[in-house]
């Protein structure tokens, strides 16, 4: 059976990336979905957007929505002081048996715990099942009509705190309207808009960041 086209991904970093250097993997991913086939990591522009609100939200505890093949699990993860920990959530068992491998390749899986399931489920298992207390940092990239439900789940289940930061990839392309209505109305947040490039295209996307102000 041939293979899927994040088994090749992971395939040419397995033979391209230098193992244990982050760094190293998310350039490859990089240069491999550039410049031979296309896939929905958040990529090297937004990055550098992701890398900046999580090294000023410094969090303990992180949250991400959408694993994938594991390129911003990855990015977050070798950002965390140490001693903090990232949960990422995947539905898709064959993308969470790649993430997992990159993952382990890019030598950060002590910092980052991947959990399989849908995160409708697994967001309301956070506290009891897995021990977290309150989230300092959320990144949301999994299907763009979840950001909304996720948030409100996300808000019901007591897991944001005063300065709580959430970071929604794709609000421009694929697109998520509803969320940016959602959230730029409720005046428990505070938003601000990083206007970028969709991954690997000359195609403008954004970022939306907001604030929980308790
Ligand atoms: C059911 C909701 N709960 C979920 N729980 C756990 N994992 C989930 C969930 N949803 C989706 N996932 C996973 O997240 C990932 C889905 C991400 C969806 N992202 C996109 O559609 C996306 C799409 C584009 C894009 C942009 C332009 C195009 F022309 C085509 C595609 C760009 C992006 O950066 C994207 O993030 C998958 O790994 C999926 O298995
Ligand atoms: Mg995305």
């Amino acid at each position: 059976m041939n293979q899927s086209k994040e088994q090749r991904i992971l395939n040419f970093v397995l033979q391209n990336a230098v193992r244990g250097d982050p760094c190293s993997v998310l350039d490859t991913i990089d240069m491999y979905c550039s410049q031979k086939e296309w896939a929905m990591n958040v990529g090297n522009e937004k990055g550098l957007i992701l890398d900046k609100t999580v090294e000023e939200a410094n969090p303990s505890v992180a949250l991400e929505l959408g694993t994938y093949c594991g390129y911003s699990a990855i990015r977050i993860a070798r950002l965390l002081k140490a001693g903090a920990h990232l949960l990422t959530v995947e539905f898709n068992p064959e993308f969470a048996a790649i993430a997992k491998q990159m993952i382990e390749f890019a030598g950060v899986q002590d910092k980052v715990k991947l959990l399989e399931g849908p995160s409708e489920e697994i967001i309301p298992q956070l506290k009891k099942k897995y021990e977290v207390d309150t989230l300092d940092f959320v990144f949301l990239d999994h299907w763009k009509d979840r950001y909304t439900p996720d948030t409100i789940l996300i808000q019901e289940c007591n897991l944001l705190r005063k300065g709580s930061v959430l970071l929604a990839d794709n609000v421009i392309v694929p697109g998520a309207p509803e969320f940016l209505n959602y959230i730029r109305n409720n005046p428990h947040f505070q938003c601000t808009n990083y206007p970028s490039r969709l991954e690997y295209m000359k195609v403008e996307d954004a970022m939306e960041k907001a604030v929980f102000l308790g």
